[in-house]
């Protein structure tokens, strides 16, 4: 059994207490370390308040460190989760403001596994705060999205929604039209490279355009044609321009210290202004739907469209408009930031490249074909580089939940209803999990790869775990793989540049233009 030292349990200061924790100490691989301390029972641990952390002042919290001068003012999100995980130690505490809980801090795989297990059925999700607040306050004229919905109320939105977005018949109908989509965004490559083959600089955009008009053909049936050109003030443009703005928004309201509650700030308008927008469209697409399914002879045969199945599912359009929310809101910068990583990785590390473009070569040997779910399948190495770029850089901060009963969490008890933040890239990056963790090495995922495979089957959860994992997984694989996929089968990618500047808000992005230099190969 293989047991090792946690390189950044050396720098914990917290509070010692000899024989107490086995996480200060030592992690098992498997949880049933025979080196390992019993479990502790509630009665022996130590109290919540001694979990360490930033301290907050009487009246005004944590907040002046997230003001000017303060260690967090404009701290990226994954440094400031960084520094805590070095201060504090692997389980820590960043109290809560205006109201808002604690969030308790959580970098080791075992008590990862811990919260998971722990979570029952109906596993809560809070964090979205100023969505929930949206959907409870503002628009009650609709079910609350399933990213909001808790308990029974989300168990009966998510097992209708199961039905139709995780069944593989489902995604694999949308083989074709992500195709086609994908295709579009490669002539779309070749039309704005300039005459030294290199992308523009918002090339980004040109991303997230292609994740919009990709999910939007799923979550409304719709083509928004993003690739011809896009006036300023078109719905489509206005719909990238919104999204973009609500997940800021979440990042200003429910992450940084926000009186929105109390005070309607600027933030909180745009916010809702931009929340507005999207329903809006979502439902006027969802009404033609509807009319679509009314006016269809009864005797018509074919496969019906994910929002179609939706809505005969549920029965109710402003549930099946939530739904198309929940699917635009959570995927469009997902996956396009995704595919940006990964065609950013591939770039920077050429040989790797080559090495996928001999399997692409071999599987698809037309690449004037649209791809099949069976060439889809064959591509492993495909899925391997997708894979590690999710671990080296995962596009989303970390995993949420709240506790549902009290739980002893690194050696401190912590109350039912606590909120746990599980710190994706500070696990998946730690060299206790993957051996030679800071290397771009998508080798780690095929089989016979045992000396740098991953140790611990909770150091990487990029989807979630458990019943309320990620509901659009299939879909994100599909499109990320598609597009990677006719990205390197068409084009050799260049990085000719410093290393990109990137950032961590609620979400990674790159804050530097792509502008990767293309070379065609077909
Ligand atoms: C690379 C792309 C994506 C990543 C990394 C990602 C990641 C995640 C994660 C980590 C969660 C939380 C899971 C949990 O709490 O256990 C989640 C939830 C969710 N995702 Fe994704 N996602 C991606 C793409 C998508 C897409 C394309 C869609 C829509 C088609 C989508 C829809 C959702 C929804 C609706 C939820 C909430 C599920 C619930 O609470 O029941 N995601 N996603």
């Amino acid at each position: 059994m293989l047991r090792v030292t946690n390189a950044s349990r050396s720098i914990f200061v917290g509070p010692k207490v000899p024989g107490r924790l086995k996480s200060t100490l030592s992690v098992g691989i498997e949880t049933k370390n025979a080196d390992v301390s019993p479990e502790l029972g509630w009665d022996d641990a130590l109290p919540y308040s001694d979990i360490p952390g930033p301290k907050p002042l009487p009246v005004v919290g944590n907040l002046h460190r997230f003001l000017p001068g303060g260690e967090f003012y404009k701290k990226d999100t994954s440094d400031l989760f960084k520094t805590i995980n070095e201060t504090y130690g692997p389980v820590s505490k960043l109290p809560g403001m205006f109201g808002k809980p604690d969030f308790v801090l959580v970098y080791d795989a075992d008590e990862v596994a811990k919260v998971f297990r722990s979570e029952g059925p109906w596993p809560v999700r809070m964090g979205a705060y100023c969505l929930d607040y949206y959907f409870r306050n503002l628009r009650k004229d609709f079910p609350p999205s399933l990213t909001v919905a808790q308990g029974q109320e989300w168990q009966e939105f998510r097992s209708a929604v199961n039905q139709v977005m995780m069944q593989p018949r489902n995604t694999k109908q949308y083989v074709e039209p992500i195709d086609m989509v994908t295709q579009e965004f490669i002539d779309r490559m070749r039309e704005v490279r300039n005459d030294s083959q290199e992308m523009p600089p918002d090339f980004s955009h040109e991303i997230a355009k292609w994740a919009l008009e990709s999910i939007t053909f799923v979550a409304l049936d719709t083509r928004l044609n993003l690739f011809k050109n896009l006036a300023p003030d078109s719905e489509a443009s206005k719909m990238i321009e919104a999204v973009h703005a609500v997940f800021d928004g979440m990042y200003e309201l429910d992450f940084k210290p926000s009186p929105y509650k109390f005070i309607s700030t600027p933030a909180y308008r745009r916010f809702v202004a931009s929340m507005d927008y999207v329903t809006q469209v979502s439902a006027k697409y969802v009404n033609l739907a509807m009319e679509r399914l009314k006016k269809a002879p009864t005797n018509e045969e074919r496969t019906l469209s994910v929002l179609e199945n939706l809505l005969i599912r549920t029965q109710d359009p402003q549930r099946a408009v939530t739904m198309a929310l929940d699917m635009l809101l959570a995927g469009i910068d997902t996956t396009g930031t995704s595919v940006a990583t990964v065609l950013y990785q591939l770039a920077i590390h050429p040989e790797k490249q080559a090495k996928l473009q001999e399997e692409l070569d071999r599987v698809i040997q037309d690449p004037t074909k649209s791809l099949t779910t069976k060439q889809l399948e064959e591509m492993r190495y495909l899925r391997a580089c997708i894979k590690e770029t999710m671990r080296l850089t995962p596009i989303v901060i970390g995993n949420l939940r709240s506790t549902i009963k009290d739980m002893v969490i690194g050696g401190y008890q912590v109350p039912s209803g606590s909120m746990i933040s599980m710190n994706s890239q500070a696990i998946s990056t730690n060299e206790l999990y993957f051996p030679r963790a800071s290397e771009f090495i998508p080798e780690r995922w095929l089989p016979g790869a045992d000396d740098i495979k991953g140790k611990h089957p909770f150091a990487f959860l990029p989807f979630g775990f458990g019943p309320r994992m990620c509901v659009g997984r299939r879909f994100a694989d599909l499109e990320i793989e598609t597009a990677v996929a006719k990205v390197f089968r068409n084009f050799s990618l260049e990085w000719n540049r410093p290393p990109a500047k990137t950032q961590f808000r609620i979400l990674f992005s790159f804050v530097d233009p792509l502008t990767f230099t293309v070379k065609d190969r077909v």
